[in-house]
């Protein structure tokens, strides 16, 4: 097979100890190359048998790879490789055999693998320019492999990072890799989600225990093909930089009189609820709990508030949108943002992330690198202090966990810069609020001050943004959304921004209904008014009284 021929999409890693009791390895092998879409490329990794054996059990091996059409390679040892045919290619380890000496050794014909861990092993490898494609990992934690530490993890950020640096910045010169490291059914999807910038994708992924620690491998391989089948089929056949834009939105909503009135469109259909209210679940804080419930309601969805690991895959099937605020996180919640996170993440369904007081503590900080490692945001909310605090820019800090503002020299620098890196939505909200999806800004003025004098409202703000992103699946239902936009949510792509442009404008605009009325006296008559206000906002209303504006 020509090299420039291979599909990466499968690629299974031997691991014999891994194989369940009394499981054939020959068989094994045999059913995840059997049948339509199952493993693409083999490679034989023994760890526990001298070269005589390694051997015998490559012939064998490669016997069955040819029956099925499938390229195989050899793990680390250049002799098994050089005794079987030329077809057969061999994996190298950044501590093995240098790669020039390996590519000599070889010669050109063969394909060669190599492993990178990190930008600089990447950027030295595709530098090089003598190996066929790298193996890029450790993506997770993983049993099959002696001495990968917590340390060592990339995560699906950091596994993009490494991605991305095996792309020159001209988009001229790239290398096929596959991710490797704990990929498995729950986490291949978000993995290959993650690893994918503007600069790079990966072309596959690699699994050891994932199918070989399977009685039924031929089952678990069609199940991981089709992950990463759905996956490539959102990408763009010509990744060059600034083509695998995040939502394409960019140019459609350059008019901002055309995305006022698709966020107005999306706002009636929410109100006919035609799919009936969407479910939004909400893990927040003691604080705004309630408020945000109440919230929930006026704006036509329904709460729910649990935040329980246990049960958040089968919420996942119901709900519309969900919120992960860290506004009074602890051990339990964290859990269960996790859990709830990931699980909305296969539903294709939208997730909203409040980063509460990130810049308060380390622990804060924690939480939130793990949630947005594990679950592809689709929003990402925030303060000036909590978005310069996730983005590391000291220029503005945090008092607390209250929504200390402070002035940014660049907003709309930030909220484009942040929504690349972690291609997602971003609102920097304040006195007046920045969306961007990367590409464009939308500055939206509308606003009372006295949001900011009661609890709770910016986690509220949360949930209407959660509702109008979930009213934007809605809109979506029955027609063609080509399974996951590269934000992972079952919504058409361009309608991303108009969704929860939706729950801005409902939040801000009631916020100055509610605080011209008469009987409105100061903050605590404020609340209700402010809930009776989102109640009755129209789309109508929401047309007349935007004050919105669209920079690129
Ligand atoms: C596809 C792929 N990627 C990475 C590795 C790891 O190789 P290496 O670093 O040589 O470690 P060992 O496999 O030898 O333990 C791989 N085997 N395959
Ligand atoms: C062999 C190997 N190499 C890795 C790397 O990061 O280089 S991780 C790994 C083990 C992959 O096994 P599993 O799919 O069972 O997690």
């Amino acid at each position: 097979m020509a090299k420039a021929a291979i599909d990466y999409s499968l690629y299974l890693v031997t691991g014999r100890e891994l194989l369940p009791a009394g499981v054939d390895y020959y068989d094994s092998l045999e059913a995840s190359l059997s049948g339509g879409d199952k493993v693409t490329v083999v490679q034989l990794r023994e760890k526990h048998v001298d070269t005589a054996e390694f051997l015998e059990i490559a012939k064998r091996s490669l016997a069955i790879c040819d029956k099925h059409g499938v390229p195989m390679l050899i793990n680390d040892n250049l002799s098994v490789a050089l005794a079987l045919p030329p077809r057969v290619g061999l994996h190298i380890g950044q501590t093995d055999l240098p790669l020039a000496e390996a590519r000599r050794l070889l010669g050109p014909e063969r394909l060669l693998g190599i492993s990178v861990h990190n930008v600089e092993q990447a950027r030295a490898v595709l530098a090089e320019g003598i190996a066929d494609y790298a193996g890029v990992g450790p993506c997770h934690g993983t049993q099959s492999k002696a001495g990968i530490g917590e340390k060592d993890v990339l995560g699906p950020r950091g596994t993009r990072e490494v991605v991305a640096a095996l792309a020159s910045a001209d988009g001229k010169q790239r290398l096929p890799c596959v991710l490797i490291g704990g990929l498995n059914q729950k986490t291949a999807q978000r993995t290959l989600y993650g690893a994918t910038s503007e600069a790079n994708h990966p072309d596959g992924i690699a699994v050891i225990s994932a199918i070989v620690g399977r009685r039924d491998a031929d089952v678990a391989a069609s199940e991981l093909s089709s992950i990463v089948g759905a996956f490539k089929a959102q990408l763009p056949s010509d990744i060059s930089p600034g083509k695998l834009s995040l939502f394409d939105a960019g140019k459609q909503w350059s008019d901002t009189s055309a995305l006022l009135k698709r966020a107005t469109q999306i706002f009636a259909a929410h109100r006919q609820s035609t799919h009936g209210p969407p479910l939004i679940q909400t893990l927040t804080s003691h604080v705004s709990s309630t408020l945000s419930a109440n919230v929930a309601l006026c704006f036509s969805a329904s709460p729910i508030m649990s935040h329980q690991d246990q049960e958040a895959e089968d919420l996942a099937r119901a709900t519309g949108a969900v919120v992960l605020n860290i506004g009074t996180i602890g051990e339990e919640a964290r859990r269960g943002m996790k859990a709830v996170g990931a699980a909305a993440n296969r539903g294709g369904k939208p997730v909203v992330l409040d980063p509460v007081g990130v810049g308060a503590s380390a622990f804060r900080r924690a939480a939130v690198e793990e949630i947005m490692d594990d679950t592809q945001v689709t929003l990402l909310k925030g303060n000036s202090a909590e978005l310069s605090s996730i983005a590391g820019l000291s220029e503005v800090t945090s008092r607390g966990v209250d929504s200390g503002s402070g002035s940014l020299k660049d907003p709309e620098g930030l909220v484009r810069s942040l929504a690349r890196k972690e291609r997602c939505l971003v609102l920097l909200s304040g006195k007046v609020d920045y969306l961007s999806d990367g590409h464009l800004v939308v500055r939206v003025e509308n606003g009372h001050e006295l949001l900011g004098r009661i609890t709770g409202s910016g986690c509220a703000l949360g949930v209407t943004i959660a509702a109008g992103l979930a009213a934007a699946c809605n809109v979506a239902r029955g027609d063609s959304v080509k399974g996951l936009s590269t934000a992972m949510v079952r919504a058409h792509p361009q309608d991303l921004i108009p969704g929860a442009l939706v729950g801005i404008l409902a939040m801000t605009i009631a916020s100055e209904l509610a605080a011209a009325r008469q009987d409105v006296k100061g903050p605590g008559t404020f609340i209700p008014a402010l809930l009776d206000e989102l109640a009755s906002i129209t789309p109508e209303t929401m047309a007349s009284r935007a004050k919105i504006s669209v920079s690129q």
